[in-house]
């Protein structure tokens, strides 16, 4: 069993636990479900830089990455730094996030906000809307075809914009559809947590063009977006590179600055 594995395997008993005490009428009736989204995917189109700046206070392969947020800040600190959007990580056992983070950078900033989740069923997605998400991660790994389908149908119905999450070759395949609008190559390899960006550059020639194509993990420079660019990437979604640091919002600005300046 790998860490996705496990993680998926915890998320669906999270999910049971929360449908039992929480009724989805709690969330259809909050005052963001109604919110009209923000298109991350058009944003990305738009950008120079494409950096989409995630809030990530541990994880399964670096442990604790900065346990001392405060999540408006660090979102007001994205927003001001240009990035495109921001990643909320939303698991709790191996991330450390919550909905509540969700709810406070959306309470604080206007930019599209990512649910980053293990997403296996549908009453995620009305907590995404509920929370103030604009754009959803389905995950091709943990997913077959059909539920990748209903999922991403369901998530465009309620407004929400689809970044779905591949590994290869063979997820790629099974995962093309037309209910995506973002797809993302994760650098990560989830067995050794070895990062490549090899990965990115792969797989770029297999995704068609109507997708905004995503670089996700491990970047921590901007000549590694430089290397991605000529292969289509337009938005690239870094964590601990920001949040390893004191000041998450100041390191984006940097590096966000660092990379147009270069143009
Ligand atoms: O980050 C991990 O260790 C991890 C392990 C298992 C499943 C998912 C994991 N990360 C989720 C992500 O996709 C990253 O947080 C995101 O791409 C940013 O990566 P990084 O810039 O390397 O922090």
């Amino acid at each position: 069993m790998n860490i996705l594995d496990k993680i998926v395997a915890d998320k669906h008993k999270e999910v049971a636990l929360k449908k039992a005490l929480i009724p989805v009428s709690q969330y259809e009736t909050s005052v963001l479900f109604d919110r009209k989204g923000k298109s991350l995917s058009n944003a990305l189109r738009q950008s120079a830089s494409g950096i989409i700046a995630e809030h990530k206070r541990r994880s399964p392969s670096k442990q604790t990455i900065n346990q001392n947020t405060n999540v408006g800040q660090v979102a007001k600190g994205y927003e001001s730094a240009g990035a495109c959007g921001m990643s909320v990580l939303t698991d709790i056992k191996y991330f450390g996030g919550s909905l509540e983070d969700l709810l406070l950078a959306r309470a604080s900033v206007a930019m599209p906000l990512l649910r980053k989740e293990f997403i296996v069923d549908e009453y995620q997605l009305l907590e995404a809307k509920a929370h103030g998400a604009d754009v959803i991660l389905l995950i091709a790994a943990v997913l077959t075809h059909q539920e990748i389908k209903t999922l991403s149908e369901t998530a465009q119905s309620l407004g929400l914009e689809v970044l779905l999450e591949v590994h290869n070759q063979e997820e790629l395949e099974k995962s093309i559809m037309p209910s995506l609008d973002m797809l993302g190559v994760n650098n990560r390899d989830l067995k050794t947590f070895a990062v490549s960006l090899d990965t990115s550059k792969t797989l770029a020639a297999q995704i068609p063009d109507e997708f905004v194509k995503v670089s996700e993990s491990g970047i921590s420079s901007v000549s590694a977006i430089q290397e991605l660019q000529p292969y289509g990437y337009k938005g690239f979604l870094i964590g601990e590179n920001f949040m390893k640091t004191e000041c998450p919002g100041t390191a984006a600005k940097t590096f966000i600055e660092s990379l147009t300046h270069d143009k």
